[in-house]
């Protein structure tokens, strides 16, 4: 589904959108909470000329949303329904986007398989038995399955671009600042992202647009005037220098996805980029996930001090309030979110500050010099997006792995650490699954970003919607 078939449909094909997304439940899981539409298209008016007229739009379930349940996955917030809209809903509903679903994902954004939500595991549409992964896996799996052209979702190691990958749709991530993430139940927030999934480039530039611009709401927005992004598309690779990260591509152990990526750059050299092997320091590149784990969770830790089951949360009983935030918390939150809180508390403990918290911050410090004298040499860096098609739940968390492949499978990372815009597009299929590749270019070049990807969609002309689960 492309964003401009639905602006020059009637509006009731909302309702036919409506009943196909109620459908897939079954199959998918990828619902928390079904919008209510008809109260939307009650008073439904916009502008001939609204971007988003007539869409259809999928919101991740931590994105707060004034009246409608809101719970980020999270049993604690099973009953919270927020008392405002965040920023990027207000200019969404200003664009003329209709709100569909609060999609699933894993708890409070924590993970990366989509299996971690409390209404349970979301199925890739492509093979219902295999992951999104996440975690903003219903997001990518609605959009994937041809319910939607456009999904919210949000980004905090990668969690809107390895679901991208492994659903087979466009996920953006831009800048650090591009869009504001006010009324969005954080996770890390130094690396938190609102991104975005659609089945084509241009809906990409298109949503944003919409969704980019300063919000005094957000001291961490940015007042860099928003782009034209759809208008300064430009597929043309002349002039442009892509550069390949080795490190990424060496620890590729899926032959397909080796020779896919290699023709495919043989195509960009072909169509007038000029290309060049990219080398990081390897040892630092290992620190990638450690450093990320030491961030996000102590980060976590904080945001998340207040789901308590007295200042916010389903409240547990107990004795004394100690009591009751222990009960509450023991019972709200799933065990991988409280390992995380207990890894995030410990290495914020005052003795233990200096020599992992701290040093942690000078690592990525560090690793982001590094990245900048990388894409000094080139105008975007280009690299698998992932090291496998989706797998399977058991097969999921990539235990197996030594910290050199793991590279493959964390190198998005870097978009976080540094808050640079990257986008993964969907490139080829590999056993009946779309694999993907990733761009990461330079602090609010949108432009770059979106136009080497829409270059390489046109290079790769992938079939953009999951035929079955629409059916
Ligand atoms: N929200 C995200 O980006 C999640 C990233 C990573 N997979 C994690 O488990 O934390």
């Amino acid at each position: 589904m492309r964003i401009k078939d639905c602006n020059n449909r009637d509006i009731s094909f909302i309702k036919e959108v409506d009943e196909k997304i109620h459908k897939s439940q079954d199959k998918l899981n990828a619902v928390v909470t079904f919008c209510n539409v008809d109260e939307q298209l009650k008073d439904y008016h916009v502008e001939d000329t609204a971007l988003l007229k007539n869409v259809p739009v999928i919101l991740k379930d931590n994105i707060n949303t004034k009246g409608t349940r809101t719970t980020a996955s999270s049993r604690i917030l099973d009953n919270y329904v927020p008392v405002y809209d965040a920023t990027i809903v207000k200019k969404l509903r200003d664009a003329g986007a209709v709100f569909m679903a609060k999609a699933s994902m894993d708890e409070l954004g924590m993970g990366g398989t989509n299996l971690n939500a409390y209404t349970g595991k979301v199925n890739n549409p492509w093979d219902l038995k295999r992951i999104t992964g996440g975690s903003s896996g219903g997001s990518a799996a609605l959009v994937a399955a041809g319910l939607a052209p456009l999904a919210i979702g949000t980004d905090t190691g990668d969690s809107v671009r390895k679901p991208a990958a492994y659903c087979g749709v466009i996920g953006l991530k831009p800048t650090y600042g591009r869009i504001s993430r006010y009324g969005i139940i954080p996770y890390a927030s130094s690396l938190d992202h609102v991104g975005l999934f659609t089945t084509n480039v241009e809906d990409a530039a298109i949503a944003l647009e919409v969704l980019s611009g300063r919000d005094d709401h957000d001291m961490t927005s940015s007042n860099r005037p928003v782009e034209n992004y759809k208008e300064l598309l430009n597929s043309d690779l002349n002039g442009k220098t892509i550069g390949i990260i080795q490190n990424v591509q060496s620890a590729i152990q899926n032959e397909a996805i080796t020779s896919s990526f290699d023709a495919l750059v043989k195509k960009l050299e072909e169509k007038g980029a000029k290309v060049v092997s990219v080398e990081f320091d390897q040892d630092l590149m290992n620190t990638l996930l450690p450093t990320y784990y030491v961030i996000s969770n102590a980060e976590a830790t904080a945001n998340h001090s207040n789901l308590d089951g007295i200042r916010f949360g389903m409240r547990e009983e107990g004795d004394d309030l100690t009591s009751i935030m222990i009960n509450s918390r023991t019972k709200g939150f799933s065990s991988e979110v409280r390992k995380r809180f207990v890894i995030g508390s410990y290495s914020l403990f005052v003795e233990n500050q200096e020599k992992i918290f701290r040093k942690a911050q000078r690592v990525r410090r560090k690793i982001v010099e590094h990245l900048d004298e990388k894409l000094e040499q080139c105008d975007i860096l280009l690299a698998s997006a992932a090291g496998s098609i989706a797998p399977y739940p058991e097969d999921s968390f990539g235990d197996k792995l030594s910290a050199t492949h793991l590279v493959a499978e964390n190198h998005m990372l870097l978009g976080n650490f540094s808050g640079y815009p990257s986008i993964t597009v969907p490139s080829d299929m590999v056993e009946n699954m779309p694999i993907a590749v990733n761009l990461l270019g330079k602090a609010f070049d949108e432009v770059t970003v979106l136009s080497v990807a829409k270059a390489i969609e046109e290079i790769c002309a992938q079939d953009d919607v999951c035929k079955e689960v629409c059916e």
